[in-house]
């Protein structure tokens, strides 16, 4: 053979060097495989932005997870719709409980399906499960209709999801296909079929939640809002959270980590053109709208109202069911979001929480515990390491903790 070029060389190091600039992730997979690196590898953001704002130079990270999670959130909303408006919910009350419908089921049981069609090692940690469906045949078969009946209008979009489910033990499956324990490895989603489900019921805001976690580490959120207006900068009712007046409800929010923030609105079709968001600036947290539970029992307005106080806001809290809190902050029609514990046993879902906190991320917040620790959505289907949520622009976040610390020390003495 004869000799490489010294020139050649030069080539190679360049293909080499640019491979690793635009294809991180890739590069150093491809890598530790060649070299036998069984370690874990971090996730590595995917390109310098500037060349995310050339399509056609580089395909976006995730951009398959994103999809498909856009457009399975929007047929089950398009279930989720059906019940609201309908005067039988099929609503059911769990060991804990809490609230559960028809709707709750069907849209697991679609976006499970949606999911596994495209991923189908990816694991699932929903909230759901198909036991009172086994239990009660009459329970099975209103869900099975729902779900029958819950079609993206263009086929296209609708197959790119994997098309209907093919038999109501085939739902069943994909329902029970949430089990998932969670953990730092790997590919799971974690999914709330109906988040706020007390709201679905009252006729305030609920959503439709579902994020990937790459190695404990939620990188994909997607949530569904069918009852917030599709106007970022509408102003939140102080009573309801949204204007319920306002025409065209229903938002579609998507985020991958490092990519930002986006929403557009929901259709019963193909995915609707997105426009980003980002959260408002904030320079005097007095001015701040705040958002909370309209639930007493989910978070403590009483140590809200004593934070906000002290912080110097006095506009009315916004109080909503539903990560359509984290949505609101996250486009700038609010500012803070606090969830103060009501209970010491209590430990909050990873999927009350993964999606919306790759959406505040994105737009230029900070999530953390309320005592300002990082969320370990690794460990579980909980959040066991953590108490309380406090989501703020970065700027003022660490203001906000500092205040909550107080409030929460005085408390105990
Ligand atoms: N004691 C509690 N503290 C905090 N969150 C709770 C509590 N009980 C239920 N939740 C959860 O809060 C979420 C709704 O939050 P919000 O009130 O802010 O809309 C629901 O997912 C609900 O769970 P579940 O789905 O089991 O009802
Ligand atoms: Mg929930
Ligand atoms: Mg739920
Ligand atoms: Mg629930």
């Amino acid at each position: 053979m004869p000799p490489i070029a010294p020139y050649r060389y030069f080539f190679f190091a360049a293909v080499i060097l640019a491979s690793a600039i635009l294809q991180p992730t890739t590069f150093f997979r491809a890598a530790a495989r060649i070299l036998h690196i069984k370690q874990h590898l971090p996730v590595v953001n995917p390109a310098p932005a500037f060349l995310h704002t050339n399509r056609t130079l580089h395909t976006m990270a995730y951009e398959k997870e994103l999809e498909l999670a856009l457009l399975a959130v929007q047929r089950a909303a398009i279930l989720t719709k059906s019940v609201y408006s309908s005067h039988s919910k099929g609503t059911l009350t769990k060991t804990d409980s809490s609230p559960v419908t028809i709707g709750d089921f069907g849209a697991q049981a679609l976006i499970i399906a949606s999911i596994k069609s495209a991923f189908p090692d990816d694991e699932v940690v929903g909230e759901e499960d198909a036991d009172d469906l086994r239990a009660n045949a009459d329970l099975k078969s209103l869900v099975w209709d729902l779900v029958q009946q819950a079609k993206l209008s263009d086929s296209a979009a609708e197959g790119s999801i994997g098309g209907p489910i093919k038999s109501a033990d085939d739902m069943l499956t994909a329902l029970d296909g949430g089990a998932s324990q969670g953990g730092n490895k790997g590919r799971i989603w974690a999914l709330d079929p109906i988040d706020g489900t007390k709201g679905f019921l009252r006729g305030g805001q609920y959503a439709v939640c579902l994020a990937l976690m790459v190695d404990g580490v939620p990188t994909v959120g997607v949530i569904g809002c069918p009852n917030l207006p599709v106007d970022d900068k509408a102003p939140l009712d102080s009573k309801t959270g949204f204007d319920a007046s306002s025409e065209g409800n229903g938002v579609l929010f998507g985020a991958v980590k490092g990519q930002g923030a986006t929403s557009r609105a929901l259709t019963d079709g193909k995915l609707a053109e997105p426009k980003k968001i980002t959260m408002s600036p904030l320079p005097d947290v007095s001015q701040a709208t705040f958002c909370e539970s309209v639930e007493a029992g989910h978070s403590s307005h009483g140590d809200q109202a004593a934070i906000a106080s002290k912080l110097g806001i006095t506009k009315d809290s916004v109080r909503m069911d539903s990560q359509a809190k984290y949505c609101s902050i996250a486009r700038g029609a609010g500012d803070l979001y606090l969830r103060l514990p009501t209970s010491k046993t209590y430990q909050e879902k990873i999927w009350d929480h993964a999606a919306g906190v790759v959406l505040v991320q994105e737009a230029g917040g900070e999530v953390s515990d309320a005592y300002g620790k990082p969320l370990n959505f690794g460990i579980g289907r909980t959040l066991k390491e953590n108490k309380g949520i406090i989501a703020a622009p970065k700027s003022v976040h660490a203001q906000v903790i500092e205040v909550v610390k107080e409030v929460l020390s005085a408390k105990k003495d």
